[in-house]
């Protein structure tokens, strides 16, 4: 038995030495981002942790002083060295209240540059990671620990160990004063100590195990809470009355937390209550030991009160200081987190011999016998898939949902890489391109495009951030892509704010957005356009305005469309019919119908609705 629990305590301590690589890591980035007011708050620590040692050495003074005064029958001449002494533990008490509020000041300085400063490389971490992270619950998972848990953990982390330092100066102090009654009275002291410092370890671990199974509900019962209170759910929420149904989600799943973190908290409560009472037997046996030694007259008034307050704050300092490291270890544990997160490195690899991308365009892009899966998912999106897109051409994807025609646009811009087969722009595979070329070369109008909660002109100035500030540039773009009509409308034309996330902002229809994003890609002068469902949020008539516009849009460029229209389709040099992650059908439009094939009788299909939809009703 007690050999299993010795097992079980090696183990602890052996996973706790285990965190010290986190721990220099964690001080060390602290330090690194804010070296100046950590050096000014450790010199606050060491002054800091030295103070009660004055405190209670003048009080041995007083008191000495006071039996001399008393036993030399004439008390008042001694009066006035005995007020310096007073005089003095005043100005420490003060010094040590002015170097606390020092401290703090400090310490908001430091741990707000911190903050800022880790929130700036997670940050950079999230966007260095390629798409493929984004497909995973489980980076969003490890995101939200380094987010919301690990993120404000060094920062504690250097507040314990500030704090283990002043408490260990204090202990050595103390500990050299109780050594003058023997050498075994330090020792107590870490003995009677030594119960709370096995429960902090315990607690901690167990603390840290329920962090960690308990992510997934959190994010969760984050989701529903979301669900329940965000713009783009309130008329889905309201319209089919699933607002009770979310609520009860979320309180049943609270709940459950509450009660995990319920029953953590009660078993700590219960095991300190056990490790204090130890402590203070111990602590009881040593101070009856000293009264009989006055009572002896082995030692004086003066030596019972040093002993009393140094033995009392030794053991104060002992507890802190086992309970900091207790923090410590605690808080490395939640900082692997953190440094796992900063461990993900990103699939799409820069090239290590890059070759620059090829320009202008002589032959134009190829995929050569390309496959490709999503992250965890078993079926191909793409399976030897080939294409070819001349220079200087626009060339359309038609084709079911699902088929794979945004899986080949994912794969030109490098968002991901193929499984099998290469890529090419004129017979350069894309691997070999610096990704920030690559994707200079590119402009893309997704499928949803972000609707950014900025002015106008910012909106558009994001398709190139250099002409942002060239409002004839950002105006002309808006013309081109017939976004000027509604913009000059509004009061504040191209500075009035767009998006619900801040007040005075206006809200767009989706048409509108759609034109916002399509100047966004005029403004971008790139020799690759890809205009993905580019016209889905436009009625007939304002598809029909666009469709004059898409030639003046692709002109001189390399274009890849891809549409559920065929009536946008047929504006296309070559049109490429995909099905099952594989091109079935190409051709012309004029080819394609005469082909009879797919395109052929999902054409006639599109046009007898076109007719339907566009004949009056009886
Ligand atoms: N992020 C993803 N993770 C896993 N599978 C995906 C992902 N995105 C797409 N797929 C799958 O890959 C296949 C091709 O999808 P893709 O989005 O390329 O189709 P699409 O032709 O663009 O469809 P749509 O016309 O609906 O936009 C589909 O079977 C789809 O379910």
């Amino acid at each position: 038995m007690v050999c299993r629990s010795n097992h079980k305590l090696a183990a602890k301590f052996r996973k706790a030495a285990a965190q010290l690589p986190n721990l220099v890591r964690a001080v060390f980035m602290v330090w690194e981002a804010t070296r100046g007011w950590t050096l000014a708050w450790g010199l606050l620590v060491v002054l800091q942790g030295l103070l009660p040692v004055a405190n209670v050495w003048l009080l041995k003074v007083l008191v000495d002083g006071l039996a001399a005064a008393v036993g030399s029958g004439q008390p008042a001449p001694r009066f006035r060295s005995l007020l310096l002494v007073i005089v003095a533990m005043a100005a420490v008490t003060l010094v040590a209240d002015a170097l606390r509020s020092l401290t703090i000041w400090i310490r908001t300085a430091q741990s707000g540059l911190f903050q800022d400063h880790l929130k700036h490389l997670i940050q950079q971490k999230s966007m260095e990671l390629d798409l493929a992270f984004y497909e995973s619950a489980e980076f969003f998972d490890r995101l939200y620990r380094a987010q919301f848990e690990a993120g404000y953990r060094p920062m504690i982390l250097l507040e314990n160990l500030g704090s283990l330092a002043q408490n260990g100066i204090t202990l050595v102090a103390m500990a050299a004063v109780l050594l003058q009654f023997g050498p075994w009275l330090p020792l107590i002291l870490i003995v009677s100590t030594l119960p709370a410092f096995c429960v902090v370890l315990r607690q901690n671990l167990r603390e840290h195990e329920l962090w960690l199974r308990t992510t997934v509900d959190e994010r969760k019962s984050r989701y529903y809470d979301w669900v329940m209170t965000s713009r783009e759910t309130a008329a889905e929420l309201r319209v089919f009355e699933l607002g009770s149904h979310f609520s009860a989600l979320f309180r049943t799943l609270r709940e459950a937390l509450r009660r995990d973190r319920l029953a953590l908290t009660r078993n700590r409560a219960l095991a300190d209550l056990g490790a204090r009472i130890v402590g203070l037997l111990i602590t009881g046996a040593a101070m009856a030991w000293m009264v009989w030694r006055v009572l002896l007259g082995a030692i004086t008034l003066g030596d019972l009160a040093l002993f009393y307050q140094a033995f009392n704050q030794g053991k104060q300092m002992m507890g802190g200081l086992l309970e900091n490291v207790g923090q410590i270890y605690s808080n490395s544990l939640f900082l692997e987190n953190l440094f796992e997160f900063f461990r993900l490195e990103p699939g799409i690899r820069e090239p290590e011999r890059p070759v620059s991308a090829p320009a202008p365009l002589r032959e134009g892009i190829r995929f050569r016998h390309v496959a490709f899966r999503y992250p965890a998912s078993e079926k191909w999106a793409l399976g030897d898939f080939s294409l070819t897109v001349p220079a200087g051409k626009m060339v359309a994807l038609v084709g079911p949902n699902g088929a794979g025609k945004s899986t080949v646009i994912k794969l030109l811009c490098r968002l991901y890489d193929p499984e099998a087969g290469q890529v090419e722009l004129d017979g350069v595979d894309l691997r070999s391109i610096p990704l920030r070329e690559l994707q200079d070369n590119i402009t893309i109008l997704f499928q949803e495009p972000v609707k950014y909660s900025a002015m106008v002109h910012e909106n558009i100035g994001y398709g190139e951030l250099g002409k942002m500030k060239d409002s004839a540039a950002v105006e002309v773009a808006a013309r081109r892509a017939g976004a000027d009509g509604f913009i000059e409308r509004f009061p504040d034309r191209y500075d009035t704010l767009l998006g619900k996330w801040f007040e005075g902002g206006i809200d767009l229809s989706a048409g509108e957005w759609q034109r916002i994003a399509l100047a966004r890609a005029f403004l971008r002068q790139s020799p690759i356009l890809i205009l993905d469902e580019p016209t889905s949020s436009m009625d007939s008539w304002a598809e029909a305005d666009w469709l004059g516009r898409l030639r003046g849009l692709a002109q001189g460029r390399t274009a890849i469309l891809i549409t559920h229209r065929f009536t946008t389709a047929m504006r296309a040099d070559m049109i490429h019919v995909m099905e099952n992650g594989g091109i079935v059908e190409s051709g012309t439009h004029e080819e394609l119908l005469r082909q009879g094939g797919r395109y052929a009788e999902s054409w006639r299909r599109q046009m007898r609705n076109l007719d339907r939809d566009s004949t009056p009703e009886p």
